[in-house]
């Protein structure tokens, strides 16, 4: 069956393997009565959701199943305890005769052969305790019956043989290359406890439905995930706790809970196991609101080592000082309440950005904002730029070259400024969208061969103005990142660094701990993964002011373009010029593939550079 197979491949192209898909699939026909269309629709959504949505279910279900498990065979051994205690206190309590035996015995062996204290009195009565024979079912939960697959769902539409030489390289690379990896704290493979805790969040007790009833909740959890739930006032957590992951909650469908399946037929119980066996990769290791899967369809290469840290980390010697006391009360909205994105006039973190928030009451940038950033940089007659008397960057170099070279030039930033921890809102407010993290299914992938090596794509469309993720990782000084890069002997695999120098060229006495920028090569996160495009890149970045007024320490969010649909590779300009033999890390051969590349042009000047950088 064609459909079968169209099916097959959409979830393949998800990084979903068959084995995965085929149960799921067949539930689903049989719920929908074979309405195909109701599947297919948006590339299959309902069908990835669904076994997205299993995966977690079924995980839990297993968690508890063996929870059982190790309960009931910790009642078996006891039972057996108390079975040798009381035939040993038996022997105890017959008359005379015995007893004598027993202390000859102990003469001649010059050792109790029991540990029973003559003491113990266990009363007579014992509890009866049945051990079941090994192989029957420890608990009575039907979902333990494991059938194989084949057997099931007789109604469902006759099938092709699937083409095992298609399956997956991700499910090939993870069962063969699991055992390979040397050192759990990389982020790999994800074990499964970690999926499951990271997908907590994802209510088990959303019934599926039909067709249109699923699209209008799909619509109704998106916007919720956006809007303001006007319940917060009265939760004095703010939405900081429970919320920030639900929050981030996926807004799809989950399969029917553990009842609900019992009232299904046997096929609906025995997929749901069987779909129980699989692991779930997720390179974030659990640490984001998201699972985010890596797929290799190229070749057999797993993704880099690095340790993921969902948000940034000082490596030593920078000077980043969160304190409330250094939050001027100009600088917060503390008498706020709610969502500052409905209040009626602009609260005080609207006032940082001239008035205007950043952000729409879906949780995108406001697309005059973002164009106009976006212009800049794509113009350099539009760009400002601030110049240091004696540029850290460049001093950072003299170590190295002997000569202090000037000042390139440091572009002045639009930033957006969020709400935080001084402010009255709620952390549902819609001016906190890069502090919830991301909320985009998102996929690390193998770009086509001889390319870019590992990139990254999202699984769903996403509108222009989405947030997609923040550059996270280590926070260097510019010299600690120079020496770091200078004594590596692995220069060429050097994640491109983002310097914090918004503010650099405007001080005249700049302090060395203060030139700050994120290096991702070791401690980072997804966004370590996103390649570089020349000039039309689909994601711009924008730095954001969260908890700290002091710009020289602040987070470099990536927004969207433009419309970007599922599965397109997520790309940002790295602002490099490739002719610059200067770099401390050297450029690569450009691939980006745009009309406007730089590297087969021909680069243009540091200008344009610097525009590129955002
Ligand atoms: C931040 S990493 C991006 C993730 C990287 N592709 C990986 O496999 O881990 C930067 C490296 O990706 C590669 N890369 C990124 N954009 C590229 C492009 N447009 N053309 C060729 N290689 C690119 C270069 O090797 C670069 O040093």
């Amino acid at each position: 069956n064609p459909r079968v197979e169209k099916a097959f491949r959409a979830m393949r192209n998800l990084g979903i393997p068959d084995k995965k898909t085929k149960p799921v699939l067949k539930y689903l026909l049989k719920l929908y009565e074979k309405k195909w269309e109701l599947i297919e629709q948006e590339n299959y959504r309902v069908l990835a959701d669904a076994i997205f949505e299993n995966e977690t279910e079924v995980a839990e279900q297993k968690k508890k199943l063996d929870d059982a498990e190790a309960a009931e065979r910790e009642r078996v051994e006891q039972a057996e305890r108390m079975k040798a205690i009381e035939d040993e206190t038996q022997i105890q309590e017959e008359p005379e005769k015995p007893l004598k035996r027993m202390r000859a015995r102990y003469r001649d062996d010059e050792a109790s052969p029991s540990c029973v204290s003559p003491n113990i009195s266990l009363g007579g009565s014992l509890p009866v305790i049945l051990i079941k024979p090994k192989d029957e079912l420890l608990t009575d939960d039907p979902l333990r019956v494991e059938v194989p697959l084949d057997s099931t769902t007789p109604d469902l539409e006759p099938e092709p043989p699937v083409n095992t030489d298609a399956i997956s390289p991700t499910e090939n690379g993870v069962e063969e290359n699991d055992n390979l990896i040397p050192d759990e704290t990389v982020h790999h493979i994800a074990k499964r406890q970690e999926s499951v805790a990271n997908t907590d969040a994802i209510s088990p007790t959303v019934s599926l439905k039909t067709g249109n009833d699923f699209e209008k909740e799909t619509e109704t959890a998106r916007e919720d995930n956006n809007r303001l739930n006007s319940d917060e006032t009265v939760d004095v957590a703010k939405g900081q706790e429970s919320a920030v992951k639900t929050d981030a909650m996926s807004p799809t469908v989950s399969l029917k809970t553990r009842n609900d399946f019992e009232m299904e037929t046997e096929t609906g119980r025995e997929e749901y196991v069987n779909v129980i066996l699989d692991e779930t990769v997720d390179i974030a290791k659990g640490e984001e609101s998201v699972v985010i899967s890596y797929i290799n369809e190229v070749n057999s290469e797993l993704p880099p080592s690095f340790h993921y840290i969902p948000r940034n980390a000082v490596f030593q010697n920078a000077y980043v000082n969160f304190s409330l006391a250094r939050i001027p009360k100009e600088n917060c909205c503390s008498t706020c309440v709610g969502n500052c994105l409905t209040s009626s006039s602009p609260c005080q973190c609207a006032l940082q950005t001239g008035g205007e928030f950043s952000y729409t009451s879906e949780g995108t940038m406001k697309e005059d904002i973002l164009d106009h950033v976006i212009e800049t940089n794509s113009d350099p007659q539009t760009c400002h730029f601030s110049y240091c008397k004696e540029c850290p960057l460049e001093k950072a170099k003299a170590k190295n070259e002997g000569v202090l070279g000037t000042c390139k030039g440091h572009k002045e930033r639009s930033f957006i400024k969020e709400c935080w921890l001084k402010c009255g809102c709620s952390k549902k407010c819609g001016n906190r969208v890069v502090q919830r993290g991301i909320r985009y299914k998102l996929q690390v992938f193998m770009t086509p061969a001889g390319g870019k090596g590992w990139g990254l794509r999202a699984l769903e469309d996403l509108p222009k103005g989405a947030f997609v993720c923040e550059f996270v990782g280590e926070v260097l000084t510019c010299k600690e990142l120079y020496n770091r890069v200078s004594q590596s002997d692995k220069k060429d695999e050097y994640a491109y660094p983002i310097f914090l120098d918004a503010e650099w060229g405007k001080e005249s006495e700049l302090q060395e701990d203060k030139t700050l920028c994120l290096d991702p090569t070791s401690y980072g996160n997804v966004a370590r993964f996103i390649n570089h495009r020349c000039f039309d890149a689909n994601l711009v970045e924008i730095p954001v002011e969260v908890e700290n007024p002091d710009r020289h320490y602040y987070h470099v969010a990536f927004f969207t373009t433009r419309k970007v649909k599922a599965l397109e590779e997520l790309t940002r300009d790295y602002g490099i010029e490739f002719d610059d033999n200067d770099d401390l890390i050297k450029a690569f051969k450009c691939q980006c593939g745009s009309a406007f590349c730089r590297f087969t042009k021909g680069s243009s000047g540091s200008r344009k550079r610097k525009c590129a950088q955002t």
